[in-house]
């Protein structure tokens, strides 16, 4: 079974179709990632597949249920990490891990979660005296003290520092590897293209590509960029075959000390894919 099976998914809010027919499949053991500018319908998706909004159309399955009937057991089986949650401020750090961890039947040790999100020097602070970033990763280890099967993430490293992001993504790593499956939402394309298996581009309400961070958007076989200075000038190319300019410019004489050959990242690929729907 598929941990999440999604075929012609809609929702429209009053005039607003914010999704339009999404098909999607994220098989168990998985990290999944959805990226799309503001308002391609991100987020409205995951809280379908979460239970959290109610769907138009189309067919969903998480964890084999349908997260619009599903009950309390099913709810047990998914871990969520929202955009800012900013409750219980006077709790410390592991008063509130404990008291979330009590709602699962089979909860995180509180010190191990604590641990995991690196925040063991804070774990008696209270959680209105923590940074922002600190604040996410509380958020994060309210996500993870149930053991979920399938973890949702939206946006989960927005305020992080550079460290921070690391360490997040060994974290999740390390989820993945125990067999948890993951679907994130996220606008930094280093971070997809660090932790993802596969990847989804979402544009007004529909998915325009698919695939692996090597693969998405016919990016294997884009051609490379090759640039080099000129008589003080940057000269760029982007030919087909690299080979053939490579041994023309060095039969040339050029000065070849600041040649460079790229290939495309995947923040130029998704620019490519999110301009063409513009
Ligand atoms: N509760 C709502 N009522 C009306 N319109 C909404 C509502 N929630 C979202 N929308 C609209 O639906 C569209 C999709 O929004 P959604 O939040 O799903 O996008 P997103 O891809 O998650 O964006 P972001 O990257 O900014 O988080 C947007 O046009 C948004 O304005």
């Amino acid at each position: 079974m598929e941990a999440i099976e999604v075929t012609a998914l809609r929702k429209t809010y009053k005039d607003k179709e914010a999704v339009r027919g999404i098909d999607l499949t994220v098989a168990r053991g998985e990290i999944f990632a959805m990226l799309g500018p503001n308002g391609a319908g991100k987020t409205t998706s995951v809280e379908i597949l979460e239970g959290h909004r109610r769907r138009d159309g189309g067919d969903v399955r998480v964890l084999g249920e349908d997260p619009g009937t599903a009950g309390q057991a099913w709810r047990s089986r998914i871990g969520i990490v929202l955009q800012n949650t900013d409750d219980a401020a006077d709790l410390t750090v592991a008063e509130m891990v404990r008291h979330v961890g009590g709602f699962y039947p089979g909860p995180r040790a509180v010190d191990e979660v604590v641990e995991l999100v690196g925040l063991t020097a804070k774990r008696n602070a209270k959680i209105r005296t923590l940074s922002g970033g600190q604040r996410r990763r509380v958020d994060v280890a309210l996500g993870i003290v149930g053991r979920p099967e399938l973890l949702f993430l939206d946006e989960p490293t927005t305020g992080f520092d550079p460290e921070a992001r690391r360490q997040f993504w060994d974290l999740i790593r390390t989820l993945a590897g125990e067999g948890t499956t993951i679907l994130l939402t996220t606008h930094y394309l280093d971070e997809a293209e660090a932790l993802a298996d596969r990847l989804a581009v979402l544009a007004d309400g529909r998915i325009v590509a698919e695939g692996t961070p090597a693969t998405l958007g016919g990016r294997a076989a884009a051609g490379s960029k090759v640039s080099w200075q000129e008589n003080g000038h940057l000269r760029t190319e982007q030919p087909a075959d690299p080979s053939e300019l490579l041994r023309k410019l060095a039969t040339d004489g050029t000065d070849l000390r600041t040649l460079t050959v790229t290939r495309p990242t995947l923040e130029d690929i998704y620019l490519t894919l999110i301009g063409a729907q513009r």
